[in-house]
């Protein structure tokens, strides 16, 4: 595949008119010999949901990990919230996290924890609440997402698939967090279900103003809730832009995959961020 990689097609915006939560730049990580990001640069704006698509075991979670902490980068900038990562003392890096939650891949619940421990994981943690308050917060992020209050007592395994990936939602929203980041939230889910989790991460992005991080494989929330998207291969970032900049790149991976059989369906069926007509 040609390295478009310097061809960026989203168009130039004045820096003061948005503010920059992520950014990493020339990004180099490896595992032994291998390289999966070769110097990836990456912008997330506030207030945004930035749809991370790219094909599979290109390193798209990898992407996530790192920039989360728990993946070691070889070399280049990660500045979260304009902070140099790299620069931050432990306590500093603590605060950090503190401002982001996030939704991995099949939920990550613990087993042995019901939901509501689950959801109170995290204020554990971070904060010295009682236990009353605790057992308050965890059944508001519920109703926040969208579960029963009979939700909390039940174990992960007595959960359906759309309600774990809701309660793993109440969790990441645990704290009350600027940033989500989410990877592969409708993974999974039946094609009603993930459309109503699309609509629940845009009700929730637009009142809360959260700014989301999104891995995904699924074109309908690209389509739905994505402002922006950004397409990784061969360890870059080979376009930026909105759906109609990337429906118009030529970059021939991103040909293939929005002007692919199902890319060319949903294109013809529906306009970007538009929440109807779910395949
Ligand atoms: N801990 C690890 N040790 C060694 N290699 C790893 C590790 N984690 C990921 N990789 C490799 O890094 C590459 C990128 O993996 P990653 O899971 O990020 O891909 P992805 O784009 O998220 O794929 P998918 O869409 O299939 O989930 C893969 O080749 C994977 O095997």
């Amino acid at each position: 595949m040609t390295d478009l990689a310097s061809q960026t097609i989203e168009k130039p915006q004045p820096s003061a008119a948005r503010e920059t939560v992520i950014r990493v730049r020339d990004l180099v990580v490896a595992f032994g010999q291998t390289l999966v990001m070769r110097g990836l640069d990456l912008d997330v704006y506030r207030g945004e949901v930035l749809g991370f698509v790219g094909g599979s075991g290109q390193g798209k979670s990898v992407l996530m990990r790192t920039i989360l902490g728990l993946v070691e980068k070889r070399s280049g900038l990660i500045e979260l919230f304009g902070q140099d990562r790299d620069r931050l003392s432990s306590a500093e890096r603590r605060r950090v996290e503190r401002r982001w939650g996030v939704l991995f891949q099949n939920g990550a619940l613990f087993s042995s924890l019901t939901v509501r421990q689950n959801i109170q994981m995290p204020m554990r943690e971070a904060r010295h609440i009682s236990a009353r308050l605790m057992d308050e917060l965890a059944m508001l992020k519920l109703e926040l997402v969208g579960l029963p209050a009979s939700a909390a007592d039940k174990f992960p395994a007595e959960l359906s698939g759309g309600m774990i990936k809701r309660a793993a939602l109440a969790r990441a929203l645990a704290l009350d967090p600027e940033l989500v980041f989410l990877d592969e939230p409708t993974s999974g889910l039946d094609p009603i279900g993930a459309a109503e989790f699309d609509e629940l991460i845009a009700t929730l992005q637009h009142t809360l103003g959260l700014t989301v991080f999104m891995v995904t494989h699924d074109l309908d929330s690209l389509y739905s809730i994505c402002d922006r998207i950004a397409a990784l291969a061969e360890g870059k970032v080979i376009a930026t832009g909105t759906m109609e900049e990337m429906l118009a790149c030529e970059h021939p991976w991103l040909q293939a995959y929005f002007h692919g059989v199902r890319g060319a369906r949903l294109a013809g069926a529906r306009k970007p961020n538009d929440m109807r007509g779910r395949e």
